[in-house]
């Protein structure tokens, strides 16, 4: 992704309520809940939130489901949070939604065993050459962080254009001993599988050029329990 910079982001998040400061985050591990100040509901989490839509609509729509959104770069993640915002702005409250800017790479420093419902994953950078393959999001390293933070049965989600990185992604799920709940590589054409399907910003600019959607749900293997 092309970042653009925008000068202030830093200090704007620094002062969002919403925002949970790095230096706080590993406290709340095994406590999101309570961070929350709700009674026990599910927590979902997308990693690189980009800009916010998916997960803001996520948000609205699901009230009784806590969602934490993570970004790596403050230049983006404000996006998101100017979105909540201008939706604040209109009267809409969530109650349901904070956000983390982190790298990825900590997330076991953040969330405890079993935590974590559901992940969310959303056009990945795709780190084409082989000696970037350990950043990719849906890589076997991060499998690996996924498998210790989500619940029994929890699930991970991806969505994305880029066929060789999906295809990966099938690959490193299948070695790791995943269960494929569902894989298709074109969403947007099965009425049933787009049911309730919410489109991210990469989403809708790529399947508005003509790009089939690819989407897989997976769960990590049973044994680790
Ligand atoms: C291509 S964008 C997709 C944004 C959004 N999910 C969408 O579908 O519109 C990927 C995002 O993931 C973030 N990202 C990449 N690696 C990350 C990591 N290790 N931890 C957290 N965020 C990361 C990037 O900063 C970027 O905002």
């Amino acid at each position: 992704m092309r970042l653009r910079n925008i000068p202030g982001a830093r200090e704007e998040i620094a002062a969002d309520r919403y925002v949970i400061p790095e230096d706080l985050q590993p406290a709340l591990k095994g406590n999101w809940v309570g961070r929350f100040g709700t009674n026990p509901r599910p927590l979902y989490i997308e990693i690189g939130m980009g800009k916010g839509k998916f997960l803001t609509s996520l948000a609205q729509q699901n009230p009784d489901i806590n969602y934490i959104g993570i970004e790596k770069y403050s230049s983006v993640l404000v996006r998101a949070v100017r979105l909540r915002e201008a939706l604040e702005a209109q009267g809409t409250v969530l109650d349901n939604l904070l956000y983390l800017r982190m790298d990825a790479e900590k997330l076991t420093d953040v969330f405890a065993p079993a935590e974590v419902g559901r992940i969310y994953l959303n056009f990945s950078d795709p780190w084409p050459k082989d000696r970037h393959a350990k950043r990719r999001l849906p890589g076997r390293t991060f499998l690996r962080r996924y498998r210790q933070i989500l619940v029994p049965d929890g699930q991970l989600e991806f969505k994305t254009d880029n066929r060789a990185l999906f295809n990966f992604a099938l690959s490193e799920a299948e070695e790791e001993g995943w269960r494929i709940d569902l894989c298709t590589y074109d969403l947007h054409a099965d009425p049933r599988l787009c049911a309730g399907n919410v489109m991210t910003e990469y989403e809708e600019r790529f399947s508005a050029q003509g790009n089939p959607i690819c989407k897989m749900v997976s769960r990590p293997p049973a044994d680790e329990h």
